[in-house]
């Protein structure tokens, strides 16, 4: 009792002033883990982001108390880090390309499910990964459910492009869907963000008042020579859990 209650102040003076939207994003990721990692689950997805720092965290907790066996498929060099860092082991779509779950991160999620995702740059292996997911649920803080796209997330949809064409590819978008398509710049590095593929990510910003079938966009976007993939998850996502600032988490199915 004594040990779990040092545990938890350790955890509340480390995270500092972030300390709501720091244990929003661990129970929303408690709660999935616990919800969907079974005793027969064998493969799961391990998405990227800050979020899903919490959900490996719980699933090598359960792994070391219950003895889970189950292998892990990373979204990007992070999502790989983790995995090694908790002792879990790593596989890759090669040997196992049928994942039972996969457990990642958004950057909004709208009414129907439909996701930005990319925020962190790992969008092109994230949606690989989650094709390959049985089951693909989402854990998030409360500033990332939404109605509509656009209402909470302002940095535009990541789209991941390949770099020679980065300048014409930009100027399709802005003609054909409106908006700004700008070229996300690396912090801590000059020049562009390269991607873990060695890609570009043009994140565009769209005119969030306007009504937008994200199917069709996301097709459209898609249909562009050197138009990698899209942050636009649609029809993807089994359930969202998002976890709200007075310690409750809201489901969505
Ligand atoms: O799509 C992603 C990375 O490409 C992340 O899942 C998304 O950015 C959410 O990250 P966080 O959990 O840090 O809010």
């Amino acid at each position: 009792m004594r040990k779990q209650f040092l545990v938890h102040l350790k955890r509340l003076l480390h995270q500092g002033n972030n300390m709501s939207l720091n244990e929003a994003k661990r129970i929303a990721a408690y709660k999935a883990v616990d919800e969907w990692i079974k005793p027969h689950t064998k493969v799961v997805g391990i998405g990227s982001g800050s979020t899903v720092v919490f959900a490996v965290d719980r699933l090598a907790e359960r792994v070391k108390t219950e003895g889970l066996q189950v292998v892990c498929i990373p979204t990007s060099f992070q999502a790989r880090q983790l995995i090694v860092e908790n002792n879990l082991t790593l596989g890759d779509l090669d040997r196992f390309p049928h994942i039972d779950c996969a457990i990642d991160g958004a950057d909004e999620v709208d009414s129907d499910k439909v996701l930005i995702k990319g925020g962190g740059g790992c969008l092109l292996q994230e949606k690989i990964v989650a094709s390959c997911a049985e089951k693909f649920v989402i854990i998030a803080d409360y500033t990332k459910n939404s109605q509509k796209l656009g209402e909470q997330y302002k940095k535009g949809i990541p789209i991941e492009v390949v770099p020679l064409g980065y300048v014409p590819i930009k100027a399709k978008i802005e003609k054909v869907f409106g908006g700004e398509a700008k070229l996300r710049m690396a912090v801590s590095k000059a020049g562009p963000c390269v991607t873990d593929n060695g890609n570009f990510i043009l994140d565009w910003h769209f005119d969030s008042s306007k009504t937008f079938d994200w199917n069709k966009i996301n097709s459209e976007l898609l249909q562009i020579a050197g138009v990698v993939e899209t942050g636009l998850f649609v029809g993807m996502a089994t359930k969202a859990y998002f976890g709200m600032s007075d310690g409750s988490v809201k489901e969505q199915n």
